[in-house]
């Protein structure tokens, strides 16, 4: 089964058939192309990729996370490096929402609202970024509604986790070709080389601009690793395992990689993900309160990204597993009054 393309020019006047068109398709091969998504310039973000990773070390170093550049104080967002013996090849720029200082919710062990990292005097660079993270969080937004539409929920059942704070990051990436021999660890089946190893992704929804590249694969219902060809212009759509999990299952976080195409690669991916306290813990196709084990995203995360996937970009964390769900302190309290 090839991957259903959605036409986002139709959504407003075709809402219901879209919506159930989308359900269908995340319970099946989990993956979309979403066509006419308004406020995305291609190419603009295409140039802006190679402009970013052509830049000299110095400029990368300024920006790298403290793993590599112990004297910088970012551990989450900024600049990640390829790194020697790892199948996954590539290297990537990353920004989150701006939260505000003050925030309660800003606090040490909360990776999540580390400041974001900017190349000095690049204002343009900067602005251009941030503009492009609102037009990718407001078409999820969109999906969520049209997703929660298709499952007969409300229209506003999903987007209220994303309100003012999500997590989300949005990513530019580089894949350099192999030079020289690539590990053990990066060669799979047929003489393939991977730079991105199998995985679903672990947050929501994941919104993807990967141009005119081919490489990117998806594991089908019939468990064959088949392509998911380029389609320019277009946005590529899957989900992540949160919504598998909020879904009971029912949604399916399909399990893709990305294979060495022996030429310089780019891509952009916006990872959406709740604002640190919302509660993942809730399944929302199930009678209101059943099963309902309160989690907060944060907590949940966190221990996803360092001790169960361990990406190889965020395995030097700090240790933090003594970050507190402050949701489920916040039910204890209220429990003991
Ligand atoms: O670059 C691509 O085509 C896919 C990237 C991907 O799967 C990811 O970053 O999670
Ligand atoms: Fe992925």
């Amino acid at each position: 089964m090839s991957v259903p393309i959605i036409d986002m020019s139709k959504v407003k006047d075709e809402r219901k058939e879209m919506a159930a068109k989308i359900v269908k398709a995340l319970e099946t091969s989990g993956f979309l192309y979403l066509d006419n998504v308004p406020g995305l310039d291609h190419k603009k973000l295409f140039e802006t990729c190679k402009w970013f990773f052509s830049q000299p070390w110095e400029f990368k170093e300024k920006l790298q996370r403290n793993a590599w550049s112990p004297e910088n104080k970012n551990y989450f967002r900024g600049y990640f490096p390829v790194v020697a013996k790892e199948p996954s090849r590539k290297e990537g720029f990353e920004i989150g929402r701006d939260v505000d200082r003050n925030d309660p919710s800003v606090r040490p062990e909360n990776w999540f609202y580390e400041p974001n990292v900017w190349p000095e005097g690049q204002e343009e660079f900067k602005s251009y970024m941030k503009q492009n993270y609102e037009v990718m969080h407001e078409t999820a937004m969109e999906m969520l509604r049209l997703i929660a539409i298709g499952l007969g929920l409300e229209e506003d059942a999903m987007v209220y986790l994303f309100a003012k704070k999500p997590c989300s990051t949005f990513r530019i990436m580089h894949y350099p070709p192999w030079d020289g021999k690539p590990p053990e660890n990066a060669l799979i089946e047929d003489g393939k080389v991977l730079t991105t190893p199998d995985h679903s992704d672990s947050n929501f929804i994941t919104l993807l601009i990967n141009f005119n590249y081919v490489g990117l694969e998806r594991l089908s219902p019939e468990g064959q690793w088949v392509a998911v060809p380029p389609r320019p212009g277009s946005l590529i759509m899957n989900i992540g395992d949160l919504l598998d999990r909020m879904t009971g299952n029912r949604f399916k976080a399909t399990r893709h990689r990305v294979i060495d195409i022996g030429v310089d690669r780019y891509s952009i991916p916006f990872f959406l993900e709740p604002e640190f306290e919302a509660d993942v813990g809730r399944n929302f196709l199930a009678e209101a309160g059943k099963d309902h084990v309160i989690e907060s995203y944060g907590r949940y995360m966190i221990h996803v990204t360092k001790y169960v996937r361990k990406y190889f970009e965020f395995k030097v964390l700090p240790d933090f597993l003594n970050v507190k769900d402050s949701l489920k302190d916040k039910e204890a309290q209220e429990a003991s009054i």
